[in-house]
């Protein structure tokens, strides 16, 4: 089954299982470690569980973005601590730059470099998650002056 971490990992998702030929079931996991900043706390909370028991599934984690590592490196384990038989993860993009935790990435999709990205459901303080495509935000965003 596929668990997308929302919300970012929303637009990720509907491309991937779409593009399946095997049928998957989906479920969603929300979490957050970012507040409304743009870098991570390190802190994970559940906003929103999985409706469905992993015991025993086979589990393909869907992320839009790897920054810190810390998001999909609690999801892995908290996944495998309720019994998931396996745990993988496909991750549209990553940000080598910035990883504080490494966590295996069996499907890979993108690198990108230390900037922070909008777009394709990524946000800067849940603005910008419905731009088609993924952009660079600018740092005048983030830094305040056009906020
Ligand atoms: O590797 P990390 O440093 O942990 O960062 C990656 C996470 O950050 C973003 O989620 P965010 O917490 O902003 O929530 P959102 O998906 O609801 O925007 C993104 O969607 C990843 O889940
Ligand atoms: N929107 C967005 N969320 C992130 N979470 C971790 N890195 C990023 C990023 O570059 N953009």
């Amino acid at each position: 089954m596929l668990v997308a971490v929302l919300k970012g990992a929303v637009n990720t998702l509907v491309a991937l299982s779409q593009a399946m030929t095997i049928d998957a079931q989906i479920d969603f996991m929300s979490l957050s470690s970012y507040g409304s900043g743009s870098s991570s706390s390190g802190r994970i909370t559940v906003r929103q569980d999985l409706s469905t028991d992993v015991k025993g599934r086979n589990v393909l984690i869907v992320e839009d973005i790897i920054d810190s590592g810390y998001t999909l490196d609690w999801t892995v384990r908290e996944l495998k601590r309720r019994g998931a038989a396996s745990v993988e993860v496909f991750a549209l993009l990553e940000k080598p730059a910035r990883r504080k935790v490494e966590v295996p990435v069996k499907y890979k999709g993108f690198e990108v470099p230390d900037e922070f990205v909008v777009g394709f459901g990524l946000d800067y303080d849940e603005r910008f998650r419905n731009l088609d495509s993924i952009a660079v935000l600018k740092p005048e965003v983030y830094e305040g002056s056009l906020v």
